[in-house]
């Protein structure tokens, strides 16, 4: 048995130092006599980098034997001796078990990390208590809330440290950064805000705000969200009492008093900055928060500032930002990433066309589906063209897009939370974050503009660990995305046709293109286009005549009210002139009770005329 073939059985399943291991095999001229290492050692042409050939110095005092694993060397001759073990102390010994026995438990709870002094993963949430001292209230808090046990993130995250998060949807995130702001602000104070939490919507930031006052219930922080701006203005600005000491909000709002001069709020004092959806939040352009991230960022002067970024999907550009930005910082994942929630059962249904889809939802209603369920559409346009085809179907539906006033949006989401509504048709506003409790159903009438908001969409189900089912619609026009998006299914233990995953990948451009551009797609209607131009040409002319009417009945009254107006010119020539409109009433007023005094007055002037003539 030679090197090679020692080497071989000793390291199945290890994982190894490509760089490393090469000096190692050159040391013992495996890499000139023995090509069957090759595929070991990744492209044997290259010469080893300038950091191998370091190595090979420092390491030249061993060159009789090839390190492979730890404590076991082999000598040239093939013959394998035991390294001679460290003495280590207790204390060592101890720490290495432990180590060990961390590894173990995050491997079950498939929690990732990396980054230096990782925090030890809580296992209970009364850990909480006798590790981190956290108070008997807030601990009361979370059973109040339901959570017995902590979510594999929250074992990781709730220890404090400068974070970058990555765990599926609806692994209870919120509650992730929510637990150790709580506990670290400890109470009151009047210095500002100390902690902002960001969130790309509105809705997604006022449930993170409901989820906080949940938690700091007792704990008398004064919470805050940014519903007026004008109200914020007075109440955060520099004369205010600075007595707050939570904020939740969207970048646009924050930005906006930021911007004011003097700055109607301050965030020097901030020691916690959480950025939730982060990678949402970094997306540039339009749709995206770069920019206003970045005000945002800098305005948070404090320099003991603890930032973290949450969301269920990776992209790199977060990643290399975190990377260089932020001091000590840790990566957790949970699970794979970029993968939905396992909890989901999945499925693509091809539905040929436009009007296909149409016939398949009324397919699914007929064989009969489970409230509460969520229909996503790629556009607030085409979210009103459904909702105008489902209402007549007797089905309970409402529709909420950006396009509605806030409080219509406020009432649709509190209607759809206590089951008034059974089906929401909903855009890619509701795509991410929000936490409806036991969605059954989500059904993506449009195809998602990526995997990324497909792994959003459908998430919305399948949370806190209860089942869920999505239905995924294409058409033919939709195979940009198909083979990602079945990528996705596949990686979370779905059953997708093979054909789906061969499919020619996309140029990255194409993709982009599609992302910042819903398709062109045929209108959501049943009824006949002619029909359709017919009942439109009709209205328009409806409207028309209607504004004929009201401008006839205009030109009318104003002919009335210059009569009159002529009329109480005579009356009031002697009355300085009045300006408004409360006070013109008055004047009116005024002289008719003069003239109602007149004509009495002369009437009982005639009566007595009349009495004695
Ligand atoms: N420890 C826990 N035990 C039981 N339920 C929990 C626990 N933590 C959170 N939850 C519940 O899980 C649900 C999902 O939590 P949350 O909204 O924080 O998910 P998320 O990870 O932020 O999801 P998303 O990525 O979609 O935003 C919520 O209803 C929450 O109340």
């Amino acid at each position: 048995m030679d090197a090679e073939d020692i080497f071989r059985k000793i390291s199945v399943g290890a994982k190894f130092n490509k760089q490393k291991f090469l000096v190692d095999a050159q040391r013992c001229n495996l890499l000139k006599n023995k090509p069957t290492l090759g595929p070991l050692l990744g492209k044997r042409e290259k010469s080893p980098s300038p950091v191998a050939d370091e190595v090979t110095v420092k390491e030249s005092e061993n060159e009789d034997q090839l390190t492979i694993l730890g404590s076991i060397r082999v000598s040239e001759d093939g013959s394998i001796s035991k390294k001679k073990k460290k003495k280590t102390s207790s204390s060592e010994k101890e720490a290495q078990m432990n180590q060990e026995k961390i590894n173990r438990f995050r491997n079950q709870q498939k929690i990732s990390v990396n980054g230096k002094d990782v925090p030890k993963p809580i296992e209970t949430f009364e850990e909480l208590v006798e590790t981190y001292n956290i108070s008997e209230d807030l601990l009361q808090n979370i059973k109040n809330a339901g959570y017995e046990y902590p979510t594999p993130i929250q074992m990781q995250a709730i220890p404090r440290r400068q974070i970058l998060a990555c765990a599926p949807t609806g692994s209870g995130k919120t509650a992730a950064f929510l637990i150790p702001i709580i506990h670290h602000l400890k109470g009151p104070r009047k210095l500002g805000f100390r902690a902002v939490i960001v969130s790309p919507t509105r809705e997604l930031a006022k449930q993170t705000h409901r989820e906080c006052l949940r938690l700091a219930e007792g704990q008398g922080l004064r919470v805050h969200i940014i519903s007026k701006i004008s109200q914020a203005i007075k109440k955060f600005g520099s004369n205010s009492s600075q007595k707050f000491d939570i904020l939740i909000t969207t970048p646009n709002r924050l930005v906006y008093l930021l911007k004011q001069d003097p700055p109607a709020i301050s965030l020097k004092n901030v020691e916690w900055l959480i950025v939730d959806e982060s990678d949402k939040l970094f997306e540039a352009g339009v749709k995206g928060f770069r920019d206003q991230l970045a005000v945002i960022y800098t305005s948070c002067e404090n320099p003991s500032i603890c930032r973290a970024m949450y969301s269920a999907t990776h992209t790199p550009v977060v990643a290399s930002w975190c990377r260089k930005n932020m001091h000590r910082l840790v990566g957790v994942t949970i699970g794979v990433r970029n993968t939905a929630a396992d909890v989901v059962e999945q499925q693509l249904l091809f539905v040929g066309n436009e009007a296909g889809k149409l016939v398949a939802f009324r397919d699914i209603v007929k064989k009969g589906l489970t409230p509460p369920v969520l229909i996503f559409v790629q556009t607030k346009e085409r979210a009103k063209e459904l909702f105008n085809e489902l209402i007549y179907d007797g089905i309970n539906v409402d529709v909420i897009h950006a396009d509605r006033t806030q409080l219509q949006r406020d009432n649709v989401v509190k209607s759809f939370r206590i089951g008034k509504i059974w089906i929401l048709i909903c855009t890619e506003l509701m795509g991410r974050g929000i936490d409806f409790k036991g969605v059954n159903l989500v059904i993506n009438y449009d195809f998602p503009p990526s995997a990324i908001s497909y792994i959003h969409r459908i998430g919305r189900t399948g949370r806190a660990g209860r089942p869920g089912k999505a239905i995924t619609f294409f058409t033919e026009d939709d195979s940009v995305n198909l083979r990602s998006i079945a990528q996705v299914m596949r990686d979370s233990g779905c059953e997708v046709p093979d054909y789906m995953l061969r499919m020619k990948k996309a140029s990255k451009e194409v993709r982009k293109q599609l992302e910042k551009k819903a398709p062109k797609r045929d209108r959501i209607s049943t009824v006949p286009l002619h029909e359709l131009e017919r009942q439109k040409k009709l209205l328009k002319r409806l409207k028309l005549k209607k504004k004929q009417e009201k401008g006839q009945s205009k030109d009318e009254n104003n002919v009335l009210e210059s009569k009159a107006r002529k009329g109480s010119e005579k009356n009031t020539k002697d009355l300085p002139k009045q300006k408004s409109k409360k006070n013109k009433n008055k004047t009116n007023k005024l002289l008719s009770k003069k003239a109602s005094k007149k004509l009495t007055m002369k009437k009982k002037t005639k009566n007595k005329i009349l009495r004695n003539p």
